[in-house]
């Protein structure tokens, strides 16, 4: 379906554009076009890639005529520009307001009109429930794309999303910090031991985009089923690993953070769909027979569960371990590591 298409990445300098490039430059895919704010990063990816396939576009996802000028002619478009940490939207929610609302708002509408074939917006389960402003942001960019996709046929754009857990090893996340610390001799910082966390690598997060690629229909959200870990076990393994003996200081849990995250709501989970190693949720349709709606839903609802990271398979230490050991990402710190202390 890439063959000789032409596929936009917004946000797509960040760890998900890169596996994105990694998965897709091997196939027959005609243009991947990376829309990002920043000339250095996109600077450092032209010359990692050095390939002609890749057209770098500068823009703001705020900002609509950048948006125009790098959608013209696009197929399919992977939105992922966003404001991402939970730290930062708590001290600037409007920011978060501006970029991941406004913003995915400018992306559907320039891709509606330029009639894209398909636009899926990455979201995260911090949306679900949410209770810091980043999530609150992703929450409402959620809506915003159901709400856009009822109003366009899906034969001329197709619109949905995928809601992600922690992507392992992304950019300003809690394994490179540790890692970090291990490497410069430090205590590691662990917020609450007991803390639980979806835990996905790169490769999982290009999968669920592909696969809401070929399964999602109008409006819906695409889950993938995922493992957790507790956030005490992950440094634990990480020491192990790297076969150090930093002491661990608790922190405490930060500002706008949750115990456990949730993948689906319970009343999402009354209506997704089981797809195998996927849910799809389909998004709320008006024209369905809404009396009728209403009684079976509340049925189903009464005895649905949430999903979150408590409630899955949680993984032990060793497993964690397993996982940790198969990352590109680990592998790479560890050949440096064992370089370094010989
Ligand atoms: O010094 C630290 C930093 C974090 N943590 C813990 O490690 C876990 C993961 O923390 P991250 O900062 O890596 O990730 P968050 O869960 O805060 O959020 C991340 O995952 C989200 C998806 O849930 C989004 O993708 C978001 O952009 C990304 O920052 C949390 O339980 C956190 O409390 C620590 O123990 N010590």
């Amino acid at each position: 379906m890439f063959k000789n298409k032409t596929l936009l990445i917004t946000g797509g300098t960040g760890s998900f554009g890169n596996a994105v490039l990694d998965r897709f430059l091997a196939s027959d895919i005609g243009e991947i076009r990376i829309f990002s704010r920043d000339e250095k990063k996109q600077d450092d990816m032209r010359k990692k890639y050095n390939n002609n396939k890749i057209k770098f576009y500068i823009g703001d996802v705020r900002d609509s005529e950048s948006i125009k000028n790098a959608i013209y002619g696009v197929d399919y478009v992977f939105h992922a520009a966003a404001l991402k940490q939970v730290p930062s939207c708590e001290y600037f929610p409007l920011e978060a307001v501006k970029t991941n609302i406004l913003g995915t708002d400018n992306v559907l509408t320039a891709a509606i009109s330029e009639g894209v074939k398909k636009v899926i917006c990455l979201s995260t389960d911090k949306a679900a429930y949410p209770v810091n402003a980043m999530g609150i942001s992703k929450a409402m960019m959620e809506k915003v794309y159901t709400s856009k996709s009822r109003f366009i046929s899906p034969d001329k754009t197709l619109i949905c999303g995928t809601r992600y857990g922690n992507v392992m090893c992304s950019r300003g996340s809690v394994i490179p910090l540790f890692i970090q610390q291990i490497k410069d001799g430090q205590n590691l910082t662990v917020t609450d031991q007991n803390m639980t966390r979806f835990m996905m690598s790169l490769d999982e997060a290009v999968d669920l985009i592909v696969y809401a690629f070929h399964n999602a229909k109008q409006g819906d959200i695409m889950v993938q089923k995922a493992s957790s870990c507790y956030i005490g076990d992950l440094a634990q393994a990480l020491k192990e690993i790297f076969n150090v003996d930093n002491k661990i200081d608790i922190i405490g849990t930060r500002h706008g953070e949750k115990q456990y995250e949730v993948l689906l709501t319970k009343e999402e989970s009354a209506k997704a769909i089981d797809m195998g190693d996927f849910y799809r949720v389909p998004s709320d349709n008006r024209d369905l027979n809404y009396t009728k709606y209403l009684e079976e839903g509340s049925i189903l609802l009464t005895h649905s569960v949430e999903y979150n990271s408590n409630n899955t398979k949680i993984l032990t230490k060793d497993e964690l371990k397993d996982k940790l050991l198969n990352l590109k990402e680990i592998q790479e710190e560890l050949l440096t590591w064992k370089a370094y202390v010989g």
